[in-house]
């Protein structure tokens, strides 16, 4: 692969990559430069990426949630993260599908959520464990800020601009008793938040998603198809390709919003040796 500095990444779900992100959306200023880029990094060999330049702007993609038989999610993370540090990724977009533990939350809803808990199992991860983690606005303000006014640019349905993600380890979603635990603490419950935001801090980078709630945590309402989660999956896929280009279009490669300041260099080594 071409490693030459590419400065924005998108971390596609089932949604967006499951399509041809993001050709076939709007052709105008998109080149595809490369595809099937798997690379061998120190975590094993990474999943596919794609190259593109967006108006000149190198874009990096790759599929994170295809569930590769045999990789644990930890070592797909690294696997991803390290190929960005490599060529300098700053700023990251990611995309997914959730469940809505929040009754004000319906099916083909947007979230961008401004916090989340961290619920999973995958916990010690990170590329050399050099770096303290602050993980204060840890989803990215500035990219926030832009994905909300993308989306209410291109889409009349309802788009929420705050709310937190309940992060779990899956594969399976949550029990009623479970759903009911969260509710009044998480908004939205998917499996595709952590450990990538730590990652991302590590590199310093900005991260932040854009989230289409899919289905109902069980027990918030009566009874949900799985055919609609399917549907929307399927179907919904080229809008939220269309909102995350333009969402690049408009973003510099180098925000103000500080993420990569608060990457601590820390000590603890000193202290536990
Ligand atoms: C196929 S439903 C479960 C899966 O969907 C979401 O991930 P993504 O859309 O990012 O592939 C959710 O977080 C779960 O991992
Ligand atoms: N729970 C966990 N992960 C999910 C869900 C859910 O309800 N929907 C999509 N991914």
């Amino acid at each position: 692969m071409d490693l030459d500095k590419t400065e924005f990444a998108v971390i596609g779900g089932s949604g967006t990559l499951s399509g041809n992100f993001p050709l076939g959306v709007d052709d105008t200023g998109i080149e595809l430069l490369g595809e099937n880029l798997a690379i061998d990094t120190p975590y094993g060999r990474s999943p596919a990426f794609r190259l593109f330049s967006v108006d000149g702007q190198r874009v990096l993609t790759c599929k994170m949630h295809g569930w590769r038989s045999g990789v644990s999610r930890a070592d797909a993370s690294r696997q991803i993260f390290w190929v960005f540090r490599q060529i300098g990724v700053k700023r990251i977009i990611a995309e997914g599908g959730v469940g809505s533990a929040n009754h004000l939350l319906d099916p083909r809803d947007f979230i961008i959520p401004h916090d989340y808990i961290d619920l999973s199992l995958r916990k010690d991860v990170g590329l050399e464990g050099k770096y303290l983690l602050v993980m204060r606005e840890a989803l990215c303000p500035e990219i926030r800020s832009v994905l909300i006014d993308t989306v209410k640019e291109h889409y009349h349905g309802r788009v929420f601009a705050r709310g937190i993600y309940a992060v779990t380890e899956g594969r399976h979603f949550e029990s009623p008793a479970e759903v009911a635990m969260l509710k009044g603490h998480a908004d939205i419950i998917g499996q595709s938040l952590c450990p990538e935001v730590y990652l991302a801090r590590e590199i310093g980078a900005c991260y932040a998603g854009l989230y289409f709630v899919v289905n109902y945590g069980e027990g918030v309402v009566k009874d949900w198809s799985h055919q609609e989660l399917t549907d929307i999956f399927f179907n919904d896929a080229p809008l939220i390709s269309k909102i995350i280009l333009a969402a690049i279009r408009k973003l510099s490669p180098k925000g103000k919003c500080g993420c990569s300041a608060l990457r601590k260099e820390t000590l603890l080594k000193e202290v536990y040796k």
